[in-house]
């Protein structure tokens, strides 16, 4: 074992290479003017290093803070070689995260554990609970007024932990905060096109609910461009939206889970938080965010995103049967992960 005054040191050192030198900073910033800021927490991860990479490559993005609890010197450096206007800096352990997250008007949270074959993703509260609760304590004391992309596992649950960190800080507000389920958006446009022959682009499949096994629930009978499916195709869709993070997991062996898709799907949301808070009129994404669609206190549907946050939910819209049936199963699933993340941090 190094002794810690040894590992303060390194890190003191390393973390030394993460800025520019004192006299350029300045002249670095001024390049970085008119967008926004952003910071992403667990970036050296999975996920983390490809949704650093197209953050840099986003246009309304001014200046970029990669935060974690290891190798962000290697992923900083790599990163800001890339000749994209946004200016990055690397931010590497807790006694960074203040410095990280000051300022920013965007924080996405890909911080914490994946899943394994055979866990689903409530495995991971344990673990990842406190992750997500220690760095919402930080986003509540520095950048209050950020809106939150929770993407860390299980975000049934992590949401509502975050919301209570933010009630507890005083600094809450609902509009603010947003549990990632874009990946189930993107996996049902893909598989819905592939039933179809369409190209993905063109398909849009509003999934509700959360963001785990049967919470997971795609309303086929509202696909857009309009179409109709046979029961066969109805199964066989809706089983492998649910099951698409399982089947990665399953093809990773052990490896993980989605890092690649799911940071396309999170710039993907990011970008729309983005072109929100810009001012932009209709930005419609889904997302898991404090609702009374139904009588559960967090639920996804489609929201548009403005200037101040989740400005409108949308209603759930027409169901047919199967799906009635389908949000019954969701809503029990749920009600029992938000109430596990309200006690986490209420306890
Ligand atoms: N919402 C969604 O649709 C999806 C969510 N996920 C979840 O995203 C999370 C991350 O997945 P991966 O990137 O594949 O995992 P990973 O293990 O590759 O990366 C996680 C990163 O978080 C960092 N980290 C751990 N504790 C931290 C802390 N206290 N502060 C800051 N960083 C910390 C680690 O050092 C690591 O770099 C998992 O919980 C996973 O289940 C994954 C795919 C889809
Ligand atoms: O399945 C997992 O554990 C990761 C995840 O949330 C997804 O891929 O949808």
């Amino acid at each position: 074992m190094q002794p810690s005054s040894q590992v303060n040191q390194r890190i003191a050192r390393l973390a030394a290479h993460l800025q520019p030198p004192n006299d350029l900073q300045n002249c670095r910033a001024k390049g970085a003017s008119g967008g926004f800021k952003v910071a992403i927490l667990g970036a050296a991860g999975g996920i983390g290093q490809p949704l650093a990479m197209l953050m840099k490559m986003n246009p309304l993005v001014s200046l970029l803070h990669l935060y974690d609890v290891v190798n962000t010197p290697g992923v900083t450096a790599d990163i800001s070689h890339m000749d994209a206007a946004a200016v990055v800096r690397g931010f590497l352990g807790q006694q960074q995260l203040e410095d990280a997250l000051t300022g920013m008007d965007l924080v996405v949270i890909p911080a914490g554990v994946p899943r394994k074959p055979g866990m689903t993703r409530d495995d991971l509260f344990n673990i990842n609970a406190g992750i997500v609760k220690t760095l919402c304590e930080g986003i509540a004391k520095c950048c209050p007024k950020a809106i939150v992309n929770v993407i860390s596992n299980p975000v049934n649950s992590t949401v509502p932990i975050a919301a209570e960190v933010f009630k507890k800080a005083g600094t809450y507000d609902p509009k603010r905060l947003m549990g990632v389920t874009m990946l189930d958006v993107v996996r049902a446009n893909t598989f819905v096109a592939e039933v179809l022959g369409l190209d993905p682009r063109e398909v849009d499949v509003p999934v509700v609910g959360g963001h785990a096994g049967v919470t997971i629930l795609p309303l086929l009978s509202q696909v857009k461009p309009s179409c109709s499916f046979t029961p066969k195709e109805i199964d066989y869709l809706t089983d492998r939206i649910q099951n698409g993070g399982t089947e990665v997991v399953e093809a990773k062996a052990g490896a993980g889970s989605a890092t690649l898709s799911m940071a396309y799907a999170a710039v993907k949301f990011a970008d729309a938080c983005l072109r929100g808070l810009r001012g932009d009129a209709g930005v419609v994404q889904c997302a898991y965010v404090a609702s009374e669609v139904t009588e559960l206190p967090f639920f996804a549907t489609k929201v548009r995103i403005g200037r101040s946050g989740v400005e409108e939910i949308y209603p759930l819209g027409p169901l047919n049967e199967y799906e009635r049936a389908g949000l019954e199963k969701a809503k029990k699933e749920l009600a029992g992960s938000i109430q596990k993340g309200v006690s986490f941090v209420r306890k």
